[in-house]
């Protein structure tokens, strides 16, 4: 991973990309769409050279006026200016449109190798970085730039083109008036540069500042069971409401300091005008040039403004866009193959004096833990909501890492433990997801080689018989008419694709019903493997080697169903007695 230059000690180390990282990425992406970004800059160019022939056209008309000329002349004129208005802003609007079709297709490119990219983090680095980092990077981020490239930047480029081509123009006409014009100049410049060095801390400290709100909001949604449990209200409450308040407290000073931004741009604004008039009297004293030439400067010096206004207002919006870019591309710069795979020597499951808290501010969940799964056996996890079983499957999982203390998979730590090309240990939890495609997409993503044979094969084993009823087969195209229930068989189905040595299913079943409609598909899944299961019900502990009886993040049980449940008064028989009598 590059260093982390900007993300902040409280997001953690999430990469943002520097400028030229970011540059050097967009325009490889930009270079894709070479041909239609040489359309659009033609296109645009030309809608700039045409609309500078308005002030010029109504400057004639000053001096036709002036001049006692015609009125057919004037009408010419006048025809003229409206039928160049009109063509360029056609032609501006065309190569403004081309120009958003190739950003918008880079950009797409871009999301979807973040996305990418974010799906395959390691999930130590997301949570010490704060899960709403990664999301407000492929949310807010995204949408801030979705906006530059779609409004911004053409309106940026546009601009730029029509200073450029207009101040050609004003020296074309006479160079004194665009002498005069150039008054306004240094007014913009100082301007924009303390803006610029204002700004650019504030927004990217308002980034952190939103996703660090995100993440305090997302903490306290999660663990609201402990939340509740131990009247925390108030403490959680004022946490968010802190975050909240410095976040605003920053946008308002973003808000402040654009403000004196646009003071700035109109002081100039006023000076340069004013300055272009004053040369103008004394030129059309002195030197001879007609009152509509002047008129002509003082339009095209006007007409200046606007762009003028427009690139540097805009200079704002795309400083949040690059904030955001930075913050994308820092995605990419994550190293997915860093993860170290070590060989295991069994599926064994260790588990040696385990801690672990979520963030290195929190309580810890887990609490000298200690378990140990021999290769090929069964443990089912039980404990009251919130004692920690999850936590422990993820980090059996490797999923989650250790802080302190270790879970090893066959000697090596479960986040490294790897069975040659394949993952030794596989988690399946009881949420369920349907990827979009068919029934062959959905299952081929545990084993992209896996033949049509083997997928039914799959699918009989966790008897999911629906499957042979689908119009398509194996080519259907899943619907959200699925059924959870459905759902699971096909996580489950994936397991046995992935053949892992050690599977870990964390309420897999929980969409099977009480009937325990999914317990034969996870006795197919278990058999052969170590196992760990999070129950919600009795089924597979009463069959299962052993029982971990877990308690506010401790063990407090473990041994057999027949010995757990006959200890009187023990933890395990209070529960099963509570379920029986439910
Ligand atoms: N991602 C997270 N960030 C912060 N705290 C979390 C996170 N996930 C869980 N917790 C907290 O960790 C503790 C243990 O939660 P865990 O989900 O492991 O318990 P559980 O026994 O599986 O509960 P349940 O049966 O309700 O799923 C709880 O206090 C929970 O609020």
């Amino acid at each position: 991973m590059t260093p982390n230059s900007e993300a902040g000690s409280e997001t953690g180390d999430l990469p943002v990309a520097d400028g030229r990282e970011s540059w050097r990425h967009l325009a490889a992406l930009l270079r894709r769409q070479a041909a239609m970004l040489t359309a659009a800059t033609v296109v645009l160019l030309l809608g700039s050279a045409t609309s500078l022939l308005t002030p010029i056209l109504l400057g004639q008309i000053v001096d036709e006026v002036l001049d006692d000329g015609q009125l057919v002349d004037v009408a010419v004129r006048a025809g003229l200016v409206a039928g160049t208005g009109a063509l360029s802003a056609a032609l501006l609007l065309v190569g403004g449109r081309l120009l958003v079709v190739c950003l918008q297709r880079a950009l797409a490119e871009l999301r979807e190798e973040v996305f990418a990219a974010a799906v395959r983090l390691d999930q130590r680095l997301v949570e010490d970085a704060g899960t709403s980092d990664v999301v407000s990077r492929v949310t807010g981020d995204v949408e801030a730039i979705t906006q530059s490239v779609s409004s911004v930047l053409p309106r940026f480029v546009q601009a730029a083109f029509v200073i450029v081509l207009t101040l050609v123009g004003l020296v074309a006409l006479d160079p004194w008036l665009a002498l005069a014009a150039l008054v306004a100049v240094p007014v913009e410049v100082l301007t924009t540069m303390r803006f610029l060095r204002r700004s650019r801390p504030l927004y990217r400290r308002l980034r952190r500042e939103e996703a660090a709100r995100g993440q305090t909001i997302i903490e306290s949604v999660r663990g609201s069971d402990t939340v509740v449990a131990d009247r925390a209200h108030t403490q959680h409450l004022a946490r968010i409401s802190l975050r909240s308040l410095t976040a605003v407290e920053t946008q308002r000073e973003t808000t402040q300091a654009r403000n004196r931004f646009n003071g700035g741009l109109n002081l100039g604004e006023f000076l340069g005008l004013a300055a272009v008039l004053a040369v103008g009297f004394w030129r059309v004293a002195d030197a001879g040039l007609t009152v509509g030439a002047v008129t002509a400067a003082a339009l095209f010096f006007h007409r200046l403004f606007a762009p003028i206004g427009s690139l540097l207002s805009s200079i704002d919006d795309l400083q949040r866009a690059a904030a955001g870019l930075g913050r994308l591309v820092g995605v990419l710069l994550v190293d997915p193959d860093s993860a170290i795979r070590r060989e295991v020597a069994d599926a064994g499951i260790s588990i040696r004096s385990l801690t672990y808290r979520y963030r290195p501010d929190a309580d810890d969940v887990l609490d000298e833990i200690s378990v140990d799964v021999p290769a090929g056996g069964t443990a089912v996890l039980v404990g009251a909501s919130g004692s920690g079983k999850s936590t422990l499957a993820q980090l059996i999982a490797g999923v989650l890492v250790p802080r302190s203390g270790e879970v090893l998979i066959g000697g090596v730590p479960a986040a490294e433990a790897w069975c040659g090309d394949r993952r030794a240990v596989l988690l399946v939890t009881q949420d369920t997801h349907l990827f979009a495609g068919t029934l062959a997409d959905n299952l081929r993503l545990a084993d992209p080689d896996a033949s049509d044979t083997d997928l039914w094969s799959a699918l009989d084993t966790v008897e999911a018989d629906w499957a042979h009823r689908l119009e398509g087969g194996l080519d259907a195209v899943l619907g959200n008419d699925l059924d959870d229930a459905r759902i699971q068989q096909l996580a489950l189905a994936r397991v046995l694709l992935a053949d892992p040595a050690v599977v870990v299913l964390d309420e897999a079943t929980a969409h099977g019903g009480v009937d325990g409609a999914l317990d034969g598909a996870v006795d197919a899944v278990v058999r052969g493997r170590t196992a760990v299961i999070v129950a919600h019900r009795f089924a597979h502990a009463e069959t299962a080697d052993r029982i971990v009886v877990m308690e506010r993040g401790r063990v407090v049980e473990c041994g057999s169903h027949g010995h757990l449940v006959r200890r009187e008064g023990g933890a395990y028989a209070r529960l099963h007695a509570a379920t029986l009598g439910r």
